[in-house]
């Protein structure tokens, strides 16, 4: 009856949560970089990161936006983390007033990899997993370990039966 991979629980995104949530991430961001407050540039890590980092660079008014991509996982199986493409180090430098945006930290090893490239940025996601949690400094929702999080960029809207149906 019970296909689920090892992830029993699902949590699911739509696009209007996600936005939601992206826009708290921002603001929860807001006022707090090195300089007076602001943020000299956002680095997506790609691809979960990218729909997350232009909401924020959105409300915080940033127009440097640079991307890392790191590839880790195939479908819900994780590999060494990769980084496939860097950001142009002549702009985030040591990493210092910018911001490291992904759409969520599970085990933590993909910022892991990240950080060492950007030592002082400050890293935010939108939702985070306790295991990864120590790797982030500002998230907007916890889930537990053994959730996995379903994204609107993988999902579709379909028909389901009703829950008394036949079968
Ligand atoms: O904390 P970790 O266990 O390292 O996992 C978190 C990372 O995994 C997912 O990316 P994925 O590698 O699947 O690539 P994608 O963003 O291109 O989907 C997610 O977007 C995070 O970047
Ligand atoms: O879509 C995703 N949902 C998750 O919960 C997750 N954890 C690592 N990578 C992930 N990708
Ligand atoms: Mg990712």
């Amino acid at each position: 009856m019970n296909d689920r991979l090892p992830h029993e629980k699902g949590f699911h995104v739509s696009w209007d949560q996600l936005h939601r949530d992206a826009r708290a991430l921002a603001w929860r961001l807001q006022g707090h970089g090195p300089d007076d407050g602001a943020w000299r540039a956002v680095v997506a890590i790609t691809r979960g990161g990218m729909a997350p980092a232009m909401i924020v660079a959105r409300e915080l008014d940033i127009r440097t936006v640079d991307t890392i991509s790191v590839k880790s996982y195939n479908h819900q199986e994780q590999a060494e983390p990769r980084i496939i493409k860097t950001p142009d180090m002549e702009i985030v430098g040591d990493g210092t007033g910018v911001l490291i945006v992904d759409d969520l930290v599970d085990t933590g090893r993909t910022l892991e990899v990240v950080r060492r490239t950007m030592p002082k940025a400050h890293v935010a996601t939108v939702y985070a997993k306790p295991q990864g949690r120590p790797q982030v400094e500002t998230f907007v929702t916890e889930v537990s370990q053994d959730t996995w999080i379903f994204f609107p960029w993988d999902m579709a809207l379909q028909y389901v039966k009703p829950y008394r149906g036949d079968d």
